[in-house]
Formats: structure tokens, C-alpha cells, sequence
């Protein structure tokens, strides 16, 4: 069994695996982190690793307690990685993003894969057929676009996520939503239709936080896979042992 833990900029997400078979799925904030997981060790005792991945102000330090416990294994840009990285400052490459590619790389061998990640940040993460990782794209995620417009105006209200009614908003709320939502949605379809041009073909994974919200009103089809980062936590886990 193994613990996989994703820390975000917004939330701390984990799930237990057995195989590739999830057997619970946790999120909670990070002032929670050493609570919740010596909570989720009691509950599955036969944890036998600990994998860990943080794009947070978590650090390796909060997680080496555990080592009394299982093996644990933080990620960092040292890891082997199933891609080959061609980024242009491979070192700042957000350890999720890295995380990602590599699951989409080892899921869906041999074809181009595009990998949206609804989180605090949209990342778009492009990976080959020749499992070359390209870059993508880093833009405001949904509550962090809410958050800005209030942040930075006098006289915006801070909202939380609605569907809007129509594309013109007929109030200052319905605008924001409008704004937000569509804007959102615009940006992510645009993109997509971007790489079409570019790459014939290619698979689209989506995730994130704001994942499920974000499927049904796109207009391409995609399904949302809210898991994938963990998922893919397990797999380059496994990678790992299999190539170190
Ligand atoms: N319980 C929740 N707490 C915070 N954000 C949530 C929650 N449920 C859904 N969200 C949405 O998820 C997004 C954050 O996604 P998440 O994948 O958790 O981010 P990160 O991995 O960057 O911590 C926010 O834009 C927010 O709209
Ligand atoms: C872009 C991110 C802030 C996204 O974080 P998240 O939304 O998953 O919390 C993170 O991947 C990061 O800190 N990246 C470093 C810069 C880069 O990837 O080039
Ligand atoms: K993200």
C-alpha cells in the first residue's frame, strides 16, 4: 500500500493506493499536513511508502518524521523522469508539472499528450510522441482569478464560484462571473484549439481542483480525471524503483 501526497498552493490532496487501485482519496489544508497523515497511517496501517511531491511552502523536512514509520520518498528535479526534458530552465519547472508529464507519459505511451491542470494556476503541460516535454503555459486559476479582482479594485466584491446565466452580465456579480467563468473557459478551448493547429493529434488530460466544474462547459470534449496527479504520483513512483 501507498500513500501518495500532492501539495498545492491552495490544498494538501492524498490517496492510498494498493496496485493501481485507490482506496481513499483526502484533501485538508497545509497546516494540517502531520495530523492528517499520522490519522490516514493509523487507518491504513499497512502503508509500506510514503510518496511525496510540493510545489507549497511544504518542504522535505515536514515529511521525514514519517520515516520511523515507511519508506518515504519527496520528489525533487533529481528523480529520473520517463520524459525528456526540454524546457529551457528544467530546474524551475514546478515539481507537479514534471509529476504530471510523467504520468501522462507512462499512461499513454507513443502519442502527443496534453496535459490542463485546473489548480491555483492552470498549467498546460505538452509532452510528444517522442516523449519530449515541450512547456505549455501558467495562468490565474479560478479562485485566484475571483481573488485578483478583488485584491487589486476599490470597489470589487470578493465572490465565489457560480455558473453565470449568460455571457453579458447584467450586474456587477454576473459580470464578475461572466468574467471569470467564460474567461476561464474561452482561454482553455482557445488553447486546445491552438495546439489543433499545430499537432493533428493528441490526448487531453484535465485536472485539478477546479477540473469537474471546468468538463462539462468546455467545448471540446474532455473528460476530467481529478486523480491524475496523484495517479501519476504512484506511477513515476513505480518508475523510479523500476529504473534507479
Ligand atoms: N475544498 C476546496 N478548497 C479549495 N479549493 C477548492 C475546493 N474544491 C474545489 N476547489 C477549487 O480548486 C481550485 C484549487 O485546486 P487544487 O487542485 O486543489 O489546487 P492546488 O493543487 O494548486 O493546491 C480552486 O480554484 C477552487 O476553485
Ligand atoms: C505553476 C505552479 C505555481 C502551479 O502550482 P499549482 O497550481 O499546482 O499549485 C507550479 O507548477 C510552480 O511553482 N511552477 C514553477 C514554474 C514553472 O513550472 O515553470
Ligand atoms: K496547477
Amino acid at each position: 500500500m501507498i500513500l501518495t501526497v500532492d501539495v498545492g498552493n491552495t490544498r494538501i490532496k492524498a490517496a492510498v493506493f494498493e496496485g493501481s487501485t485507490v482506496l481513499e482519496n483526502f484533501s485538508f489544508d497545509k497546516s494540517k499536513l502531520t495530523e492528517k497523515i499520522e490519522k490516514i497511517l493509523e487507518k491504513f496501517s499497512n502503508c509500506s511508502d510514503l510518496v511525496a511531491a510540493s510545489v507549497g511552502e511544504i518542504e522535505k523536512e515536514s515529511f521525514l518524521a514519517f520515516e520511523k514509520q515507511l519508506r518515504v520518498h519527496f520528489f525533487t528535479h533529481e528523480d529520473v523522469f520517463p520524459f525528456h526534458n526540454k524546457y529551457a530552465t528544467p530546474k524551475t519547472l514546478g515539481i507537479d508539472r514534471m509529476i504530471l508529464a510523467a504520468g501522462a507519459t507512462l499512461q499513454f505511451p507513443k502519442q502527443n499528450r496534453l496535459v490542463i491542470d485546473a489548480g491555483t494556476c492552470i498549467t498546460y503541460d505538452f509532452i510528444d510522441e517522442n516523449d519530449n516535454y515541450l512547456g505549455g503555459a501558467i495562468s490565474p486559476g479560478l479562485r485566484l482569478r475571483y481573488e485578483s479582482l478583488h485584491n487589486f479594485t476599490a470597489r470589487l466584491p470578493l465572490l465565489t464560484l457560480e455558473a453565470p446565466d449568460n455571457y453579458i452580465g447584467n450586474s456587477t456579480a454576473q459580470a464578475i462571473h461572466s468574467g471569470v467563468v467564460n474567461g476561464f473557459v474561452y482561454e482553455i478551448d482557445g488553447f486546445i484549439d491552438e495546439y489543433r493547429e499545430q499537432f493533428s493529434n493528441f490526448i487531453i488530460i484535465l485536472t485539478g481542483g477546479d477540473a469537474e466544474f471546468l468538463a462539462k462547459r468546455l467545448k471540446n470534449t474532455i473528460f476530467a480525471n481529478s486523480n491524475f496527479l496523484l495517479e501519476s504520483l504512484n506511477q513515476t513512483y513505480q518508475y523510479k524503483i523500476d529504473n534507479d
